[in-house]
């Protein structure tokens, strides 16, 4: 289990994020919406425990995120920055297994389920074809997809993705979905920021909008998603469209201005 309490983050003197208060358990799917400048990227860093919150506490597992060395950390929880610039010349595979790094001592080479860890994470995340190029040649998509396989390698319980999808096509994006809900069924926990709305409401269990005020509300699609707080906070009038899928309710928007 993931917990914030009372997180607050403060920038010189800006407050960028404010008394945010969530629980996030295990096998669940979040998305993590708000305008630009909200504070996604923010918050999923300070999840990551790569930014310390001025005010507050993160709990992993019921123990302080600080209280982990970065190593423990990086075998629970995993961060996939957003246009991450790569600008070193390591091939794909390399790239793809820097993400075992978290369970090798010092000097230690890959071992034979590494190499099968990593043939399975380029395959998923249909790379398998990139693994002898060389990372900073590749189209943004194809760097795109080869970083979500590098985060997937690591096995971490809390997949944390700063807009996973947006360089990818439609085919991949669905791909990536699909892969993501299997690792939600294996008890993973993915938070996504994402700019898609009804990806967002299509995948997501949850959804954890940001405000103007800088806080938080979490709750289910319908719950959170309502059009008064889609005017409010993304400006646009949000018409929701309701289609069964597998007997499952499903909830689109079309959205105008
Ligand atoms: N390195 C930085 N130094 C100072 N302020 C920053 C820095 N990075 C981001 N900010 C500010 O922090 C606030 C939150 O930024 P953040 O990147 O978390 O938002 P976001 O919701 O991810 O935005 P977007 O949707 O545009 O990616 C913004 O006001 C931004 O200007």
């Amino acid at each position: 289990m993931l917990q914030l309490k009372k997180v607050s983050y403060h920038w010189q003197q800006q407050i960028l994020l404010q008394d945010i208060s969530l629980t996030i358990e295990k096998g669940k799917m979040i998305a993590l919406l708000g305008v630009n400048g909200a504070g996604k990227t923010t918050l999923l860093r300070l999840c990551a425990g790569l930014l310390v919150p001025t005010r507050g506490e993160i709990y992993l597992k019921q123990q302080l995120l600080t209280q982990f060395t970065p190593k423990q950390r990086a075998q629970f929880i995993t961060y996939l920055p957003h246009n991450h610039p790569i600008s070193f010349r390591f091939s794909v595979e390399e790239v793809v297994m820097m993400g075992r790094h978290p369970y090798w001592s010092r000097f230690q080479m890959p071992t034979v389920q590494d190499r099968v860890t990593v043939d399975k994470a380029l395959q998923w995340t249909d790379c398998a074809h990139l693994r002898c190029r060389f990372i900073d040649q590749l189209s943004s998509g194809e760097r795109q997809r080869v970083l979500i396989a590098r985060a997937l390698v690591t096995g971490a319980d809390y997949l944390l993705l700063d807009e996973p999808t947006a360089n990818l096509d439609i085919a991949h994006t669905l791909a990536i979905f699909k892969l993501a809900q299997q690792l939600v069924q294996q008890e993973k926990t993915i938070i996504f920021s994402t700019h898609d709305i009804n990806i967002a409401a299509r995948y997501a269990d949850k959804v954890i909008l940001l405000t103007d005020q800088k806080c938080a509300i979490i709750g289910s699609v319908e719950e959170v998603l309502t059009t008064d707080r889609m005017q409010q906070i993304f400006g646009v009038n949000a018409t929701p469209i309701f289609t069964e899928k597998k007997d499952k309710k499903l909830m689109q928007f079309s959205f105008s201005i």
